[in-house]
């Protein structure tokens, strides 16, 4: 690392990409007020691994997530990334959020992008190098100059992306990204995260409760119980070939594999609420996943 904080130079004159970091979550409780969110969460995850956390609608992914991007603190345990204690929002630690309101209206794609260096100082030359390469990656060259009001959806979570990676994060922290986007854009945005995060080498956790898009996507699918008191379910590893087809029978498998498992906890939920429809978690019995309709 330099000085400024930013990672060293190439020979091109670009900062090389940090390399990402492996976070750890230890035994942690998440309380607001009495409300008892999160118990007991313990996860590791290795540095540049793509994990998504899966669960029912409510469990707590994001109040996980927004422990180990440092937004809430744990009343109990530890989160560290890199060997360090998550005590408070970091750059190093970017986040994506499911809202595209997370952009600067008042400021074009480049500006909303060259924010984070600016603001750490990054001398103008190699801020706007930093830009252009992001700009690139996410495939908005072309669209630096409009404002946000100007762009699609997709095109609004390529620039929260772009933002978020021009300040070289170690993790990037996804919140449901994708999931205000209708299905094609979805499946576009799902397919070039996949080679973004290969040519960053970045750490992800992506939150969805769609159990294609995690399929597609992680290298594990970490599931959660249904909350109050969620915990860390079941881990699956998914080190099927890339880029994945969920009609693939090795897909289709876990898809059901997964289903089963977060149908027992929506069942469980409803149960609790005396709301038990016969929602049982078995193939067929719980609304179909969106990606599952392509
Ligand atoms: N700031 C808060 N104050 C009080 N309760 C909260 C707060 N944030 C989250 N919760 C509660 O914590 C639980 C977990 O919420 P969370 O948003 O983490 O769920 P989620 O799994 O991400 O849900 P979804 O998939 O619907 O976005 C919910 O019961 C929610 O109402």
């Amino acid at each position: 690392m330099t000085v400024d904080g930013t990672a060293p130079a190439t020979s091109a004159g670009l900062p090389a990409s940090r390399a990402g970091s492996p976070i750890r979550i230890r035994d942690v409780d998440i309380r607001f007020g009495e409300f008892v969110a999160v118990r007991g969460a313990s996860l590791d995850i290795a540095a540049g691994e793509l994990v998504c956390l899966l669960g029912p609608s409510g469990c707590g992914k994001s109040t996980l997530l927004n422990a180990v991007a440092g937004f809430v603190r744990p009343a109990a345990g530890e989160v560290t990334c890199g060997g360090e204690a998550v005590t408070g929002p970091d750059v190093s630690r970017g986040v994506v959020f499911q809202s595209a309101e997370a952009l600067f209206p008042w400021l074009t794609v480049r500006q909303n992008v060259a924010f984070g260096p600016q603001m750490r100082g990054v001398p103008k030359a190699r801020r706007d190098a930093v830009v252009d390469r992001y700009l690139a990656m996410v495939g908005l060259a072309h669209s630096a100059e409009r404002f946000p009001e100007q762009l699609s959806g997709g095109m609004r979570q390529r620039a929260q992306l772009a933002r978020v990676l021009a300040n070289d994060p170690s993790v990037v922290l996804m919140d449901e990204p994708f999931g205000a986007l209708d299905a094609q854009t979805r499946l576009v945005m799902q397919v070039e995260l996949d080679r973004i995060w290969r040519e960053t080498g970045a750490t992800i956790v992506f939150v969805t409760h769609d159990i294609g898009e995690a399929i597609l996507l992680g290298d594990r699918i970490v599931t959660m119980t249904a909350g109050p008191s969620a915990a860390i379910k079941k881990d699956y590893r998914c080190d099927l070939p890339r880029p994945r087809d969920l009609t693939d029978p090795a897909c289709a498998a876990l898809f059901r594999e997964l289903r089963e498992d977060i149908g027992a906890e929506v069942a469980r939920t409803l149960r609790a609420q005396g709301l038990d429809d016969g929602h049982d978690g078995r193939p067929g019995a719980d609304r179909p996943e969106r990606t599952e309709e392509r």
